[in-house]
């Protein structure tokens, strides 16, 4: 049987750049991992499109889905729910392959409770007038939304503490180099790789 795949997490604050990275992350050279499509009940902003951006289903089928235990981890987020399919992920673990995951900070606790050994990378801003400037910038939200993105950034900021790494995301390109090289070098810290040597170990 393959060896299990890692599980990494990119969380971060609304608009500090997640999707842009992860998305230069899965275009760059030599990428191997799967990447998890989330569920959401918020609207398809123009351009997105059902099973690649996100699945897109209403209040009540996502929340049948929380009842029977479907999702790994969800979070409501500015309105709305937002959750990470649990068969997907396990599945692809199983079959050997790393899994990443672009959440945000309540979701990714979650999954650091079920899940402790994954790889939990926090996107930071260079400072906070950038952030607010990328989201006003990105024009998907009105004033009233980036206000409530802005007051919950200032909380997640905080809680760059529980993460394993942080990166900054000054320049896409630094950014994906960093992330790629953390991930690198997680495959093969010893708890990672030990239990490979344990039976030959022993009968040695
Ligand atoms: N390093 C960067 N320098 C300048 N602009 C950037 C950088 N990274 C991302 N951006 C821009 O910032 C805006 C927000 O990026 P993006 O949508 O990827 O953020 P996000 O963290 O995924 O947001 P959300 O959590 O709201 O989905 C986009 O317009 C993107 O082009
Ligand atoms: N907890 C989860 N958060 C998720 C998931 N998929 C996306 N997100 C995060 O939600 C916010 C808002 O996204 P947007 O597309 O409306 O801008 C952002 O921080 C995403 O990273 C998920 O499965 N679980």
């Amino acid at each position: 049987m393959s060896e299990r795949g890692l599980l990494i997490v990119l969380s971060g604050p609304s608009g500090v750049g997640k999707g842009t990275v992860r998305k230069a992350i899965f275009d760059s050279e030599g990428n191997e991992f799967e990447y998890s499509i989330s569920m959401t009940t918020r609207q398809m902003r123009t351009g997105e499109k059902e099973g690649v951006d996100y699945f897109f289903r209403s209040r009540e089928e996502f929340e049948e889905l929380i009842q029977t235990g479907k999702m790994l981890e969800y979070a409501e987020y500015v309105g709305n729910y937002y959750g990470t399919p649990l068969d997907y992920v396990n599945q692809t673990l199983d079959s050997g392959k790393d899994v990443f995951l672009e959440i945000e900070v309540q979701g990714a606790m979650k999954v650091k409770e079920k899940v402790p050994d994954g790889v939990f990378i926090f996107l930071t801003p260079p400072d906070f007038d950038e952030l607010k400037s990328r989201i006003v910038n990105r024009g998907t939200d009105d004033m009233a939304v980036i206000d409530e993105r802005m007051k919950v950034a200032r909380e997640e900021v905080d809680m760059m503490r529980h993460y394993d790494y942080a990166v900054v995301n000054d320049k896409v390109d630094l950014a994906v180099d960093r992330i790629k090289k953390i991930i690198e070098s997680e495959h093969y810290r010893v708890d990672r790789v030990i239990h490979r040597y344990e039976k030959m170990l022993k009968e040695f």
